[in-house]
């Protein structure tokens, strides 16, 4: 038996639109990302089970689970007939990388099952090619921090495609998610085909910047760069109350705040644990619109995917 785990993540932290993305685990060590197992059958079974289940599709071969198992099968030339449990915690539509964690989470305990007839780069090119097959076109930025751990910048090079870059290790990202949903490929839609220079210069800036605050350890610098000129301001109008609450959580004292990857979910970012408690009760009260919302303290999740034994330690 194989149990693989997959972290949430932000893809965008506010600056680097489709380029940086951030795996994220709360802070209490609960598991925030879906759970996938795999036995041995005689022929394919999938069962979904865990709280965000429900809203899964009805049919099996619509379920993202099914297209990872087919597509590997076809890579690596053989039918390999098994029995996956998927525990779906992550809401779909969120902004929190929820296919992405079951196309990690599949992938790499399909490649574990078969003695790991992929490398990670050729497993990494399919995570991407699967999500692009579902919000119209591809970006790294939740399967390569769900895969990788921590920070991610991706660079789609002819060799590497993405690398973990330094990250603070006093940042408390606070994530909420409303408890609606916001399908990924609409809001992929809604931006625009293209942008003006200014626009396209001042994004290279900021990204560039915060790349080298990163490196250079200047934790406000890099805060103050965290902004978004290419999908927040066409986003906000799908998200009525996003604007409001960061003004808010910028006034408790966020260093930053953004969408987290096409929303509803936003993140904040503080640089103590006072601040991101009060960011989190805040959150709690105003933002969640029902009782399957939630609001979660994070750090960044270093160690990205995982296996985990029956208890569900890290192995
Ligand atoms: N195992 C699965 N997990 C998530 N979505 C799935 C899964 N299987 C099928 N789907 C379908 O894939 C689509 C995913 O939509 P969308 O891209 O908006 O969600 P997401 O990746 O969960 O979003 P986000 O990155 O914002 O969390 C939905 O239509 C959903 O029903
Ligand atoms: N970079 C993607 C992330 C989607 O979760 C977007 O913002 O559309």
């Amino acid at each position: 038996m194989i149990k693989i785990y997959a972290p949430a993540s932000i893809g965008n932290v506010g600056v680097g639109f489709d380029i940086l993305g951030a795996a994220i685990i709360p802070i209490n060590g609960t598991l925030l990302g879906d759970l996938v197992t795999i036995k041995p059958s005689t022929q394919f079974k999938l069962v979904n089970t865990g709280i965000f289940s429900n809203k899964l599709p009805k049919n099996t071969n619509q379920n993202i689970v099914w297209k990872c198992w087919l597509k590997f099968c076809q890579i690596i030339k053989k039918n390999v007939p098994v029995s996956i449990i998927l525990e779906k915690n992550m809401p779909i539509g969120s902004g929190l990388g929820s296919s992405a964690c079951s196309v990690v989470a599949t992938l790499v305990a399909m490649n574990e099952f078969c003695d790991k007839p992929l490398n990670s780069k050729e497993l990494l090119l399919l995570m991407g090619e699967i999500e692009g097959e579902i919000s119209g076109s591809i970006h790294y930025d939740n399967v390569a921090p769900s895969y990788l751990g921590g920070l991610q910048l991706i660079l789609e090079d002819s060799e590497i495609i993405s690398q973990k870059i330094p990250n603070f290790k006093n940042w408390f990202w606070v994530i909420a998610w409303p408890g609606i949903n916001v399908s990924t490929a609409e809001a992929r839609d809604i931006l625009p085909k293209k942008y003006k220079k200014e626009i396209c210069i001042k994004n290279n800036r900021y990204l560039a910047g915060f790349i080298h605050a990163s490196y250079s350890k200047q934790p406000h610098l890099a805060a103050r760069l965290m902004q978004d000129f290419i999908a927040e301001p066409y986003r906000i109008k799908i998200l009525p109350n996003f604007l409001e609450a960061k003004e808010k959580i910028k006034k408790i004292g966020a260093i930053s705040c953004g969408i987290s990857g096409s929303g509803p979910a936003l993140f904040a970012v503080a640089d103590n644990i006072h601040i991101a408690e009060e960011i989190s009760l805040w959150l709690r009260k105003n933002y969640l619109q029902n009782n399957t919302g939630f609001v979660h303290i994070c750090f960044l999740d270093l160690k990205g995917v995982r296996q985990l034994g029956q208890n569900n330690e890290t192995l």
